[in-house]
């Protein structure tokens, strides 16, 4: 069936024939719907791809029904509502490099238009005004650039201002001493870097801890006559504590970008002759834009045809060595977790999964998500995926803890999944035999060799002579054919259990003839 692409936001052409080139995908670019009318027309598409005008708010992305992901066509997703996305099940992914170098000239081409007051000038004499002594301007050579924000643009800008010949001066909260010096760069504190900037640039995501990072107080600490940048996101700065410092003298200029409105078109820091600005221009050149169409277009095909996606935003990354290595367990994880969800007999409070053998040292997240969603899934249907797995445990209470531990049982790989509920603890686990695929080999204390799919029959009984045959003969009454048969018990005489695989699935009605023997305590029907 045909895949839908929507595109909300202007995008480079050039830069979406993955999806163009992709079969089974149409592209549809509608880029001046009102929010009223993306809500009306969202249901219809499995991929949603936008820059930052398109605000994807959580009323969008209910109204998504057939949503898988949401593309962003560059770094910041302060414009998606990540947690609905993950709550809905809805893939974020971004192009995190595709502008990387864009956006550090732009903001080069800031600090010397703000240094050199072009942007004045070039207006002035517009205005047929030839203006010598207004326009003086200061160098940079000698000047010291703090840097707040060491990711992949504020390297790139640092690395850049140092051509300059400028000091630089630089915090992030990773940036170690020795990552400093290979970049020949000093580190601080953010009260250092800005105690000792003639410039500052910001460089951060707008988070909670960066929002207003820039405020008054910040401001009052920096040297008299400072000159701001700031190409990254308008909430970094306090808006109002920036204008009253202008107007103060304290901040000699600002080079603005970005703002916390968009688009800011009568703002009252555009009236200040200090400030230079750009409408949000730091992406915008050809070869950024068609980068990060390329970037995303890729990742949406790869979603859209069962891939794995390169750059996630709300789910961790893995590298691809490593998932070449666990993706081969997904499928034992998610049956060993719906097989767990119908052998408890209470709500569930606590996983616990145990990683042992070839999955000793690899990053089992991913296993773990696989699990839940196998372990949820009649709960949440089709609504569970690997997504929003964790979320959606959280959601329910449950508590979930990762092992790796050395207790192989004898196989190469091991994956034990235990819930633990009010009414007692049931384990079950799985391996992966090279060659003939996933197995489940223990159910509780109980030793099998299970394929882990169709149609299973669950029984618990005493362990007697003929208990076999007469399960078989009364399944018989209902027409009921066995394919396989496991058995396991504890003791001879004992509790033991049987499960049996059948070719069609089976009523509770067709199994309750089962309990009319004596010695069968339990019959349960298990789809995998
Ligand atoms: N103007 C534009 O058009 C444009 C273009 C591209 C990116 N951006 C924006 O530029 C910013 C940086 O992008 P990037 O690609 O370099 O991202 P990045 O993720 O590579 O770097 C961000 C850095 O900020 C650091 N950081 C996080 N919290 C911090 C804090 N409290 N104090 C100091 N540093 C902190 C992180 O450790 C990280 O190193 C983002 O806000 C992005 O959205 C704007
Ligand atoms: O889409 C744009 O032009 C802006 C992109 C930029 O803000 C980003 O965060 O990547």
């Amino acid at each position: 069936m045909t895949k839908r692409v929507l595109i909300s936001d202007p995008l480079s052409e050039d830069g979406i024939f993955p999806l163009r080139e992709a079969e089974g995908i149409e592209v549809v670019k509608k880029t001046d719907l009102t929010k009223e009318q993306l809500i009306d027309e969202i249901k219809d598409y499995e991929a949603l791809l936008v820059r930052s005008q398109t605000k994807v708010t959580r009323e969008i992305i209910s109204a998504a029904k057939n949503l898988k992901i949401i593309g962003r066509a560059g770094v910041g997703v302060d414009n998606i509502d990540l947690e609905a996305a993950t709550e809905h099940g809805v893939i974020v992914v971004n192009a995190p490099d595709g502008n990387t170098n864009s956006a550090a000239e732009h903001t080069v081409a800031m600090l010397m238009s703000l240094a050199r007051k072009i942007p004045q000038a070039y207006y002035a004499l517009k205005h047929q005004k030839w203006d010598r002594k207004t326009h003086v301007g200061v160098e940079l050579k000698g000047k010291t650039l703090g840097v707040i924000g060491m990711g992949r643009i504020g390297r790139e800008v640092a690395l850049r201002a140092k051509g300059q010949r400028m000091k630089v001066i630089a915090y992030d909260p990773f940036l170690t001493a020795d990552k400093a010096e290979q970049l020949g760069v000093s580190e601080g504190t953010v009260e250092d870097v800005i105690k000792a900037a003639d410039f500052v640039t910001l460089h951060t995501p707008l988070l909670k801890e960066t929002k207003h990072l820039i405020d008054k107080d910040a401001i009052a600490k920096m040297k008299d006559g400072v000159q701001i940048i700031n190409c990254a996101r308008g909430g970094i700065i306090d808006e109002d504590a920036l204008y009253d410092a202008i107007v103060e003298g304290k901040v000699k200029g600002a080079a603005l970008d970005v703002f916390e409105e968009e688009p800011a078109v009568e703002h009252k820091l555009l009236d200040l002759p200090q400030v230079i600005a750009t409408p949000h221009l730091g992406a915008s050149t050809v070869e950024a834009q068609e980068s990060v169409a390329i970037d995303v277009s890729h990742d949406v095909v790869r979603l859209l045809g069962g891939d794995l996606v390169k750059n996630p935003v709300n789910m961790p990354s893995v590298p691809k060595d490593i998932m070449k290595k666990i993706e081969p367990f997904f499928y034992l994880a998610e049956k060993l977790g719906a097989f767990l969800a119908e052998l408890r007999e209470d709500t569930i409070e606590e996983i616990n999964v145990y990683y042992s053998g070839e999955l000793h040292d690899v990053e089992v997240g991913p296993l773990t998500r696989n699990a839940i969603k196998g372990l949820l899934k009649d709960h949440f249907g089709d609504h569970i995926n690997d997504v929003n797995a964790a979320f959606l445990a959280e959601q329910q209470g449950l508590v979930i803890n990762e092992h790796i531990t050395s207790q192989t049982d004898g196989f190469v790989n091991l994956i034990k999944l235990e819930a633990k509920t009010t009414a007692g603890t049931k384990a079950v686990s799985g391996t992966l035999l090279k060659g003939l695929g996933p197995r489940i080999v223990k159910v509780e204390h109980y030793n099998v060799d299970l394929i882990p799919e169709g149609h299973i029959v669950f029984i618990r009984h005493k362990d007697q002579p003929g208990a076999i045959g007469k399960v078989g003969s009364l399944l018989a009454k209902n027409n009921i054919n066995i394919a396989t048969m496991q058995v396991g018990r504890s003791d001879v005489g004992g509790d033991a259990i049987m499960l049996l695989t059948i070719d069609e699935t089976a009523t509770d009605e067709d199994l309750n003839v089962l309990t009319e023997a004596d010695d069968i305590y339990d019959v349960s029907a298990i789809e995998l």
